[in-house]
């Protein structure tokens, strides 16, 4: 069953973990305003309206700073709290949260100093509210935050800027649309020069959340009243207005208990003869009561506002504290932990880039299927294998002795010199290969999302990973250069084998007079002709032969390596570093760390706060 003190007391829970984090009305924050979003009331009036005197009769106790001048110079936010008829009577200020005071006098001292405290003695004013909370049986649970008084000039020792920031600092509490505005007025001065009314009137024109408090009516001219005012046809409100008479200065000064001066106001209503027939809606006590029942329903109807707020405040805290990251550990192990999961997700990015899934694999296969072709078709044996270049080659390996049968040293320099041609293929197959893969391992730490946070490890992470890459690529190219010197230390020897002089033995004619000519023309034009087709075709069946095993060899050097072994090197040296080089490479951005920081209280409190409104059983 929801009560009036289950729903006042959840906000007044809800907006003491705003203080504490430092969500408050007029403060400067950058995330919403939790505080905004709760009903509150506030006390607006002029100086010596008598707003002390109001507050102070609700509650029942004399427990506010009182001198000339400006006393209240910082919002102070007043939760009561009704406890059990037998419990004894204390106040708690938020910021010293273990210590009772039972003494009121107490309390009045501690409000100065805790003002003194954030402003100096000085008289400037701060928008930083006190909390205080008293615990007695004799209040009804309510929150009033109690305001620096309006003024209309500086004294001595203000600066001349103090009635615009007065007026500033209690604009920004009573323009939210969740305050109510309790606007205290003097009986004795015309209304129409209230500062509670003007300011009221200005942020509530409607009139739907103030409250019009007249005070000092005992103090009024014999022989007129305030019955105009308080019958609402002065100033019309929504809310009826109320009538007090606290104790005067006299009162005071003779130390007038509160439950006395309570009961000396019951009376002067109950035995007015202007005012006894309202007598039961007015005084402080019928104020207090009204004011908490008028809390409690604007709060039940803001429940499912507030309670969507913050769901929606949690989800977006919590998704941006998974893009930020959560909190580093501090110890060695963690840390290590932490290291090794975000290169296990580089890597695994890298893997995807590699295998599919993400763009980037592909390319190393159009380095197969174009460039290397391209590149082996476009190497020059029609310059080597022309006449005269294979005529000067067989002859040079001749000497002086011109060959009888086949120039075979002649062949091999020619196959040599030709075979030579692939190694520049092979070691740009390697290096393009090798830019490709650089590539993807940058592409991969910028999509590392998780690595962002770590500018230090991010860097060395790339820096390890193209270090790889580099010996990768050198093993590579000593194993492409291996496959083009195999195909020159041994010649393929059915090939030459098959050659024309076989075809002879085949019995075609043709092939015969063939074979004739080539004897009649051994030394001649054609015979260096065919000697030079010859290589080139052996050439050619090379050419193939290696557009197919390099690539082989490239894959496995650099593309299998890379997936498998790209970061084994650094976690090695990883598992040698110590404590503090891996705090190091868990090096994270200030600013970024501040955001988190924001960001985790803020969501503590919101968390707070959901489970407040969770604990709480709703009467629906
Ligand atoms: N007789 C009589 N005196 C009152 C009444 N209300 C306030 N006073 C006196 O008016 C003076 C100012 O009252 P406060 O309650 O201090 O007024 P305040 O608005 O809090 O003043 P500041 O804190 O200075 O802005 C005090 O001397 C009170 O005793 C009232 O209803 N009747």
């Amino acid at each position: 069953m929801t009560t009036m003190e289950s729903l006042i007391g959840l906000v007044n829970r809800i907006q003491r973990a705003c203080t504490v984090l430092g969500d408050y009305g007029g403060g400067d924050n950058a995330f919403s305003s939790l505080w905004e979003a709760l009903p509150s009331v506030a006390v607006v009036g002029g100086q010596s309206s008598g707003k002390s005197s109001v507050l102070e009769s609700i509650v029942g106790r004399d427990f506010l700073p009182r001198g000339s001048g400006i006393v209240t110079r910082r919002p102070l936010v007043l939760q009561l709290h009704k406890t059990d008829q037998s419990s004894q009577e204390y106040a708690e200020f938020l910021h010293l949260p273990k210590r009772r005071f039972t003494d009121f006098a107490m309390v009045r001292k501690e409000i100065q100093d805790e003002t003194d405290r954030m402003t100096g003695k000085t008289k400037q004013i701060s928008p930083v509210p006190i909390h205080l909370s008293i615990y007695s049986p004799h209040v009804v649970n309510l929150t009033l935050i109690d305001l620096p008084g309006l003024t209309k000039v500086a004294v001595e020792g203000q600066p001349e800027s103090i009635v615009q920031d007065i007026e500033t600092m209690v604009r920004s509490y009573v323009e939210k649309p969740n305050c109510i505005i309790l606007a205290i007025s003097p009986a004795n001065q015309d209304i129409a020069t209230s500062d509670a009314i003007k300011i009221a009137r200005e942020v509530d024109p409607s009139g739907d959340r103030t409250f019009g408090v007249l005070t000092k009516l005992d103090l009024m001219d014999k022989g007129t009243n305030a019955l105009d005012v308080l019958e609402g046809r002065s100033y019309r409100l929504q809310q009826p207005w109320v009538g007090i008479v606290n104790r005067s200065q006299a009162d005071i000064n003779k130390n007038v208990d509160m439950i006395v001066a309570r009961r000396k106001e019951r009376e002067y209503f109950a035995t007015s003869p202007d005012y006894s027939h309202l007598a039961s809606k007015m005084g402080s006590e019928y104020l207090a009561k009204l004011l908490s029942q008028h809390l409690e329903s604007v709060i039940r109807a803001r429940i499912p506002s507030i309670t969507s707020l913050i769901n929606k405040s949690i989800d977006e805290l919590e998704s941006e504290m998974d893009h930020l990251g959560r909190p580093i550990a501090l110890d060695a192990g963690a840390q290590l932990y932490t290291i090794l999961e975000l290169c296990r997700a580089f890597d695994r990015i890298f893997k995807e880039h590699l295998d599919g899934g993400r763009p980037g694999g592909d390319r190393v296969y159009g380095v197969f299927d174009n460039q290397l072709p391209a590149a082996l078709r476009k190497l020059p044996f029609d310059r080597h294998l022309s006449l005269q270049n294979v005529r000067r080659v067989v002859s040079e390996a001749d000497g002086y002795q011109p060959h009888l049968i086949a120039p075979e040293q002649g062949y091999r320099r020619l196959i040599e010199g030709a075979l030579n041609y692939f190694r520049g293929p092979a070691e740009a197959s390697v290096d393009a290969v090798h830019f490709v893969l650089k590539e993807l391992v940058r592409k991969s730490v910028g999509e590392t999302q998780e690595l962002k946070r770590f500018p230090t490890l991010q860097a060395e992470i790339a820096a390890a990973a193209n270090e790889a890459l580099e010996r990768f690529r050198d093993e590579s190219k000593k194993t492409v250069i291996r496959l083009v010197d195999m195909e020159s230390s041994y010649l393929t020897v059915d090939f030459f084998r098959r050659l024309p002089q076989e075809v002879d033995k085949g019995g075609n004619p043709a092939a015969a007079a063939a074979a004739t000519a080539t004897n009649t023309d051994r030394y001649g034009e054609g015979h260096f002709r065919r000697i030079g087709s010859n290589v080139s075709s052996y050439v050619g069946m090379v050419s193939e032969t290696l557009k197919n095993t390099i690539p082989k060899a490239v894959v496995y050097c650099q593309v299998r390596e890379a997936k498998q072994s790209l970061l084994n090197r650094f976690y090695t040296l990883l598992g040698k570093k110590e404590a503090k080089q891996l705090s190091q490479l868990l090096d994270e951005d200030p600013a970024l760390m501040e955001r988190r920081q924001q960001c985790a209280k803020r969501l503590e409190l919101y968390k707070a706060a959901r489970d407040e409104i969770d604990s709480v059983s709703w009467a629906r």
